[in-house]
């Protein structure tokens, strides 16, 4: 079983859970409730490189990495610093996340915010529009056959903007052929856990000419995101870095100017 596999097992275990309590119908009472979700492409496409920062409490690599006992106001920061969208992990078990900690930021910031979970299902897709979200991630490794084309068709159909997530070449094709126009390549192999930016460098060339190229994991430093713009990422989306800066405002506008 890969650390993937663990994962997967305890996402699914707490989505029984919360379906038992809230039924598909009610999530799509609220759904028709909500406001439209915001349009993140004009921010992902802006001149210079632009930074997806990510409320993240722990992760299964490195364990805790901060308390981050408000994320509204870790949100607000990271808006102040000119995010370009706000990535909140609602996956609980092994991150230390949840759909409160999305309803919080979106409830406390104007740009766009992505779910970032391991979404297997459709309920997720409607859980995380009923929660504000604007963006919703799609791992093609853990979703086999039509699912990802399922999903990533729902996903529009809702308004939301579906984050297709690569780490193969393989997956890059997948990405493609579903005519995503938002890819991201996660350098950190999720089946081990080990990062390697280069991997990035290697497979950005695959990427469809039209989409948004994202470079995902692994950033330490302003010289890591030049790096990443360098090799042709659009967008960044940055974690552990933010989440353990003092200052993360000023973090992202390092990152930015870099
Ligand atoms: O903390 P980092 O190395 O900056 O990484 C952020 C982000 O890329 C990472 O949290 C991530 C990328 N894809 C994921 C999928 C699920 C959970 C987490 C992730």
């Amino acid at each position: 079983m890969t650390v993937l596999d663990g994962i997967l097992a305890g996402v699914r275990e707490d989505l029984a859970q919360r379906q038992s309590e809230v039924s598909l119908a009610e999530l799509k009472a609220r759904v028709s409730d909500a406001p439209p979700p915001l349009d993140p492409l004009p921010g992902f496409r802006a001149p210079g490189v632009s930074i997806i920062a990510e409320v993240k409490r722990k992760s299964p690599s490195k364990g805790e990495l901060a308390a981050i006992p408000d994320p509204a106001a870790l949100a607000a920061a990271y808006a102040a610093g000119g995010a370009a969208a706000i990535s909140v992990l609602t996956e609980q078990r092994r991150f230390g996340g949840s759909l409160q900690d999305l309803a919080a930021v979106r409830a406390e910031v104007d740009v766009p915010v992505l779910r970032k979970d391991f979404i297997v299902t459709p309920y997720q897709l409607w859980e995380a529009r009923a929660w504000g979200a604007d963006l919703a991630l799609l791992m093609v490794v853990s979703l086999p056959g039509g699912l990802l084309d399922e999903l990533h068709g729902l996903a529009l159909e809702l308004g939301l903007t579906p984050l297709v997530e690569t780490h193969t070449e393989d997956e890059i094709a997948r990405a493609a052929e579903l005519g995503a126009e938002v890819i991201g390549i996660n350098a950190r192999d999720l089946t081990t856990l080990e990062v390697d930016r280069a991997v990035f460098q290697k497979l950005a060339p695959h990427l469809p000419e039209s989409s948004v190229r994202i470079a995902e994991s692994g950033v330490a430093g302003p010289e890591d995101v030049a790096e990443y713009r360098r090799w042709g990422a659009d967008v960044v989306l940055v974690g552990e870095a933010l989440v353990r800066s003092g200052d993360p405002r000023s973090s992202i506008r390092e990152f930015i100017g870099s």
